[in-house]
C-alpha cells in the first residue's frame, strides 16, 4: 500500500505528545437535508407516519412505523472491557468510577466521591459478558431483520483500546467462543438462507479520507455512489466476494484484517488507524410472491414483456458492520508524525459522525452527512432506512474518565434516533433477465431446429425436383424418340397407304379393264352365241333348202 502507516502486524514506537485533541461529540448547529432529513422528520415524536406510507425508494416498503416505533429506534448497548495488566497496576489505588447495573440496564459514572450520574441503555454488558451474549443481544435482531429484507447496521464506537475490534472482528479460529460479531453474523445468515439465495461481502477501510479495499488492496481510492432517487449508498468499485461457506468468509476476513492499518500506540498495541466496514449483501428469492404484492412502478411503465405477475420477486438487503477507529486524545495515545496525522483524520471523521448523531437525535432538518466520507458512507445505514445497533465500548480506567463520559453521551444521543426501516423487495431483474435469456435460447434452438427441418425438407424437395427434372428430360427424350419413330412410321405408313392406294387404284383400273374385257367378252360371247345361233339357223335353213332342193 502507498500509505505510510504500519499494517496491523507492525509495531510503531510510542512517543509522548503534548498536543491535546479532544473529541467534539457535543453540539451541532447544523441544518438538515433532504433524504435523511425526511427520515429523521418521520422519526419525530409528533409527526405520525402513516403505516402505508411509501418512501423515496420506489421498490421499498416502509414498515409500519407507528406499530413498531420503539423497535426502530437505534439500539445502544455498552460493553465494559476488563482491566488489562497495565490498568490493574496503575488503577490499583483508585476506586471503581464505573458502576454497572446490568439488571437495570444502567451504568453509573462517578463524578466525585458524592455524586454519580446514571445512564440507561438498551443493554449493559459487564466485563465478563461473553462474545456470544453480546452477539445475541446487539447483532442478532439486526441480522434477523436483514434476513427478512431490511437493511441493517451494527456499529462499534468507543475510545481507542476499549474492545471494538475485539467485539466485532475477532475470528475465533482456535476457539469458536471467541468469535466476534462479523463471523457470527455471517454464520447466522448462512444458516438461514436457502440454496437459491446469495451472500456477498465487501470489506474496506476508510483511511485518511481514502476508501481502500481490504480484499483487493490495489483498489486504494474507491468512490462512493449515492442513488439520487432511493438515497442508497454503494461502492461500485469495491471487490465483491461471494460467500460459499463460513471458512471461506473467515479467510476473506483474515485477509482483510491483514491489510488493515494498525499501529502500536500507548493506549493499544494494535490500534486500528482506519474505520473498517464489512458490507454483506443478501439476495433472497421469495417463492410465490407476486409483483402485485410489492410497491412497484413497473406496473405503470407499460414495459411489461412477461406479464407483471410472472416476474420473480427478490428481497435485497445489506448489512453493514462498522468497526470505527478509536477516538483518541493525542497526549494520551502518544501519536506523533504520521500517527498524529492519522489520529486527526480519525478524530475529524468521528466528530462529523457525532454531529450527524446529534442532528438526528435533535430531529434537526439538516444532517451534515457531507462533512466526511464516513458520514457519507453511513448516510443510508445509520439514522436512515436500516435497523441499527450501536455498541459503545468503554474501558474501566478512571484515567480516561473524560473519554468514557464522552462516549457515553454519544451513545445516549444515538438512543434518540428512530430509523425508518424499509423492506426492500423488488423485481429480480437479474433472474428475469436470465429467464428471458433462457427463453431466447430455447426459441433460438427451436428456430434453428425448424430451420434445420426446413433445410432438410428443402434438400429433399430439391432432390425430388432434380429427380423429376431428370425423369422429365428422360421422358422428353423418350417422347422425342417415340415421336421421331412415329413420324417415321407415319411417313412409312403414308407411303404404304399411297402405294396401297395406287395398288388399289391399279387394281381398280385393272378390274375396270377386266370388267370391260369381261363385258366385251360377254358381248363377244353373246355375239358369238347369236352368230352361232344364226349360223346354226343358216345351216338348218340351208340343209332344209338343200333338202328341199334335192327333193
Ligand atoms: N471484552 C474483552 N475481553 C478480553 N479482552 C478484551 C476485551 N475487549 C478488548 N480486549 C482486549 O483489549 C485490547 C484492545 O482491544 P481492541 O483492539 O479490540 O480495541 P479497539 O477499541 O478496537 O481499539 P482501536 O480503536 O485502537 O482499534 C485487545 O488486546 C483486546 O484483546
Amino acid at each position: 500500500m502507498a500509505m505510510s502507516s504500519a499494517l496491523r502486524s507492525s509495531k510503531m514506537p510510542n512517543k509522548p505528545d503534548r498536543q491535546v485533541l479532544t473529541l467534539a461529540h457535543g453540539h451541532s448547529s447544523s441544518n438538515m437535508s433532504s433524504v435523511v432529513g425526511q427520515i429523521q422528520q418521520s422519526a419525530g415524536q409528533n409527526q405520525k407516519v402513516p403505516a402505508s406510507r411509501r418512501t423515496i425508494a420506489s421498490n421499498a416498503r416502509t414498515l409500519s412505523v407507528d406499530d413498531d416505533k420503539d423497535s426502530q429506534r437505534v439500539r445502544v448497548a455498552v460493553r465494559l472491557r476488563p482491566r488489562n495488566a497495565d490498568e490493574i497496576l496503575s488503577d490499583a489505588d483508585f476506586a471503581d468510577y464505573i458502576e454497572l447495573q446490568p439488571e437495570l440496564k444502567r451504568l453509573k459514572l462517578r463524578k466525585n466521591n458524592w455524586n454519580s450520574e446514571s445512564y440507561r441503555f438498551d443493554e449493559v454488558f459487564t466485563e465478563t459478558a461473553s462474545q456470544r451474549r453480546v452477539y445475541e443481544v446487539v447483532a442478532k435482531p439486526v441480522v434477523e431483520s436483514v434476513l427478512s429484507g431490511c437493511n441493517g447496521t451494527i456499529m462499534a464506537y468507543g475510545q481507542t483500546g476499549t474492545g471494538k475490534t475485539y467485539t466485532l472482528g475477532r475470528l475465533g479460529k482456535d476457539d469458536a467462543s471467541e468469535r466476534g460479531i462479523m463471523v457470527r453474523a455471517v454464520e447466522d445468515i448462512l444458516a438461514n438462507i436457502s440454496a437459491s439465495d446469495s451472500v456477498e461481502v465487501s470489506y474496506f477501510q476508510l483511511y485518511m479520507e481514502f476508501i481502500q479495499d481490504l480484499l483487493a488492496p490495489e483498489k486504494s481510492n474507491i468512490s462512493i455512489q449515492e442513488d439520487p432517487k432511493s438515497g442508497e449508498v454503494s461502492l461500485p468499485g469495491a471487490e465483491v466476494v461471494k460467500v460459499r461457506d463460513l471458512d471461506n468468509f473467515v479467510q476473506s476476513l483474515q485477509l482483510g484484517e491483514g491489510n488493515r492499518y494498525a499501529a502500536n500506540t500507548k493506549l493499544n498495541t494494535e490500534s486500528s488507524r482506519s474505520h473498517a466496514i464489512l458490507m454483506v449483501h443478501i439476495r433472497r428469492y421469495i417463492p410465490g410472491k407476486k409483483v402485485d404484492d410489492i410497491n412497484c412502478e413497473e406496473k405503470d411503465t407499460g414495459n411489461n414483456l412477461l406479464g407483471v405477475s410472472d416476474k420473480p420477486v427478490i428481497q435485497k438487503s445489506k448489512l453493514l458492520i462498522v468497526d470505527l477507529a478509536g477516538s483518541e486524545r493525542i497526549d494520551k495515545s502518544g501519536s506523533e508524525g504520521h500517527l498524529l496525522e492519522e489520529a486527526k483524520f480519525i478524530n475529524l471523521s468521528l466528530t462529523s459522525l457525532g454531529k450527524c448523531i446529534n442532528a438526528l437525535a435533535e430531529k434537526s432538518p439538516h444532517i451534515p452527512t457531507r462533512e466526511s466520507k464516513l458520514t457519507r458512507l453511513l448516510r443510508d445505514s445509520f439514522g436512515g432506512s436500516a435497523r441499527s445497533s450501536l455498541l459503545i465500548t468503554i474501558g474501566p480506567s478512571s484515567q480516561h474518565h473524560a473519554e468514557t463520559a464522552s462516549t457515553i453521551m454519544f451513545g445516549q444521543r444515538a438512543m434518540k434516533i428512530v430509523n425508518m426501516v424499509k423492506l426492500r423487495e423488488e423485481v429480480d431483474y437479474e433472474s428475469l433477465c436470465r429467464k428471458l435469456e433462457n427463453q431466447v435460447d430455447l426459441l433460438t434452438a427451436e428456430v434453428e431446429r425448424q430451420q434445420k427441418l426446413r433445410d432438410h425438407d428443402k434438400y429433399q424437395l430439391e432432390n425430388q425436383l432434380k429427380e423429376c427434372q431428370c425423369s422429365l428430360v428422360e421422358m422428353k427424350k423418350q417422347l422425342v424418340t417415340r415421336s421421331e419413330f412415329l413420324e417415321k412410321e407415319n411417313i412409312h405408313l403414308e407411303v404404304e397407304l399411297k402405294n396401297t392406294l395406287n395398288e388399289l387404284r391399279n387394281q381398280k383400273d385393272h378390274n375396270d379393264l377386266m370388267q370391260e374385257k369381261v363385258a366385251l367378252l360377254e358381248k363377244q360371247n353373246e355375239f358369238l352365241l347369236i352368230a352361232r345361233i344364226i349360223s346354226s339357223n343358216h345351216i338348218a335353213i340351208a340343209s332344209a333348202s338343200f333338202d328341199i332342193g334335192f327333193v
